[in-house]
């Protein structure tokens, strides 16, 4: 039997927590993916030095078709008019240097892209996963969450029998927990790949949300005021839990905090985005307690309930999501507790440009 094992980066205050062991997880010999479950490595990195990040949608921009990468596809269609799209009879793992190019543009477009039947993809490995990753950006390593024994940029989520949400449910109305992943790191991520190894029969869904849709429902005074705003961002909580004894897990890199702009430009799109989540932004720079409070809990607020501006991605097996980390926010659903069914996933995360404020100049401190 496997040891106790959950596997999660949601780990602010007030938030469900899962439980995260040290103990490697060991190996099963009739699971396909045992190769891949995960390991807490006691390895330490050092801070993340800073890097130019050129992004590969850019290149697209001047492709003659930018939706070329689209055209063998057998289905294309859009979950919702603003944010997701599915494709099915393409081959991710075999696209070319320009598809792959014009897929970032896409992606960073549409927010989201879910493409079916990709089992080449998934099961070609950690490797392969690497290789994949690299070509959209430097690959962040998670300072704590369990990864494949070798492989620490594949950050991994894990759901079991043998795990246990309940006090986490008992002290929480809801698994629901908007975020844009390790927005703490001064170059957040940018286009990043994620699919499930296992799944339950239903339930685990994962809910999306367009941050340009957020913001754009908001009146443009507010708006005005929003792009002169800037939020501290902590991984120190994240951190914090991790190292809290009862739960045990590992922290690698010590926790950092940036300053980002309230609402982000896009580097490639132009686009504007609303840049603030629950998990990781702390407090908005330079304004009182209880009004940077207040507003963060507004903009949280509308997150939460726009259900007009989410689309909700249900797995098949095979599914390969890809989002741009920098203008999507998402949310693990974890409804299926009860089928004791195992959920395993796996995260490719190429680190992106530092948070381009939509107004020009903004101070960063
Ligand atoms: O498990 C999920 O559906 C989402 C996991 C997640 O938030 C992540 O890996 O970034
Ligand atoms: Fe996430």
């Amino acid at each position: 039997m496997s040891q106790t094992q959950t596997i999660t980066q949601t780990q602010a205050p007030n938030v469900p927590q899962t439980l995260v062991l040290k103990n490697p997880v060991q190996a099963e010999e009739d699971y396909r993916y045992s190769h891949l479950l995960p390991h807490f490595s006691e390895d330490r990195y050092p801070p993340l030095e800073p890097f130019e990040h050129v992004d590969p949608g850019q290149r697209a921009l001047t492709h003659p078709n930018p939706r070329a990468f689209l055209e063998n596809a057998t289905s294309v269609v859009e979950l919702t008019p603003r944010l997701g799209t599915e494709v099915r009879g393409i081959n991710l793992a075999e696209l070319t240097a320009d598809a792959r190019d014009e897929l970032a543009l896409e992606v960073a477009r549409r927010g989201l892209i879910v493409f079916r039947d990709q089992h080449d993809f998934i099961d070609r490995g950690p490797d392969f996963y690497k290789q994949w990753g690299s070509y959209f950006g430097r690959l962040h390593i998670h300072p704590t969450s369990g990864h494949p024994a070798g492989y620490p940029e594949v950050h991994l989520v894990y759901r079991d029998a043998n795990s246990t949400f309940n006090f986490e449910i008992a002290e929480s109305t809801t698994s629901t927990f908007w975020h844009s992943d390790v927005s703490y790191e001064l170059q957040p991520p940018g286009l990043t790949t994620f699919f499930l190894l296992a799944q339950p029969t239903t339930g685990g869904d994962t809910l999306f949300t367009s941050q340009v849709s957020t913001l754009q429902k908001l009146s443009p005074p507010f708006v005005t005021f929003l792009r002169t705003l800037s939020a501290v961002h902590s991984g120190v909580e994240q951190a914090n839990f991790s190292r809290a004894g009862k739960r045990g897990g590992v922290v690698r890199r010590e926790p950092v905090e940036h300053v980002h702009p309230v609402v982000r430009r896009h580097p490639v799109t132009g686009e504007e985005a609303l840049y603030v989540n629950r998990q990781f932004t702390r407090r908005i720079v330079g304004l009182k307690k209880q009004e940077s409070e207040n507003i963060l809990n507004f903009l949280y607020d509308h997150i939460d309930k726009s259900g007009d501006n989410q689309a909700r991605l249900k797995w098949e097996p095979g599914t390969v999501a890809l989002w741009d980390n920098r203008i999507t926010a998402h949310s693990a659903i974890v409804d299926y507790g009860d089928s004791k069914e195992r959920r395993h996933g796996a995260r490719i995360t190429p680190q992106a440009e530092r948070p381009i404020p939509a107004l020009e100049g903004l101070k960063l401190d």
